[in-house]
């Protein structure tokens, strides 16, 4: 198998996804790709089962195996929130300038020992006539008191990684897919490509 269908409209997954998948030879197609495809609603409690239906919804309207990523921000202080809800967690139109402004906001006063977060992914793979499988994976950090760096995406700019002394938005595109949770959870499902696959192809 050469290509991989991911079902996603968000071009900052696309990129690391392309950049992943780069390495193991497979090309990857998004939702991009196909914009008449509508959204699917996100009505899941968790992120497996956010991956799951958006997964499942994709591969049944083209026939073919695909995977997707329902990922956020997990903050110890405010209880999980915004969790499964962090793409939307200031509004529909999911803003990642106003959503990283009330997440500061909602932080106003806790001391960094108390900012411990996590990036969370989940990934499943939905292909015709088999189970689908899904994977997990984190990232662990803490929510820096003002943005920095220009690189990534979403809440990157205040994710702060202890070790590197750096955010995620300051790590180059190589550095973020040596340790993401996405690079994680997928490294996780290349242990278990075959049997997921069942004959479909290997992903190397
Ligand atoms: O590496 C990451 N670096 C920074 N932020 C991140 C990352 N990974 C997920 N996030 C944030 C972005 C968004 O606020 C939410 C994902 O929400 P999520 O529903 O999975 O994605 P989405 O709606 O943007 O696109 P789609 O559902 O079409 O895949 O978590
Ligand atoms: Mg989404």
């Amino acid at each position: 198998m050469n290509k991989i269908v991911i079902a996603t409209k968000n071009a900052g997954k696309v990129r690391e996804f392309a950049a992943l998948f780069a390495k193991r030879g497979i090309d990857v197609k998004s939702l991009l790709d196909f914009p008449d495809v509508p959204d699917v609603e996100e009505t899941g409690s968790t992120f497996a089962e956010n991956a799951r239906l958006k997964a499942e919804a994709i591969s049944h309207r083209f026939g073919c195996p695909v995977i997707a990523d329902d990922s956020g921000l997990v903050v110890d202080a405010l209880g999980g929130r915004p969790g499964v809800y962090s793409a939307r967690y200031a509004g529909e139109d999911k803003n990642d300038a106003r959503n990283i402004a009330k997440l500061l906001h909602e932080l106003e006063g806790v001391p960094m020992e108390q900012r411990t977060a996590r990036f969370h992914c989940a990934l499943a793979v939905a292909i015709p006539g088999r189970p689908t499988a899904v994977v997990e994976a984190a990232c662990e950090g803490y929510i820096a008191e003002a943005p920095r760096g220009e690189g990534g995406f979403g809440y990157d700019p205040v994710f702060y990684l202890p070790e590197k002394g750096k955010t995620m938005a300051e790590l180059t595109p190589e550095e973020k897919n040596e340790i993401s949770h996405r690079a994680k959870a997928l490294a996780k499902l290349d242990e278990q490509w075959d049997d997921i696959m069942g004959g479909e192809g290997r992903m190397e």
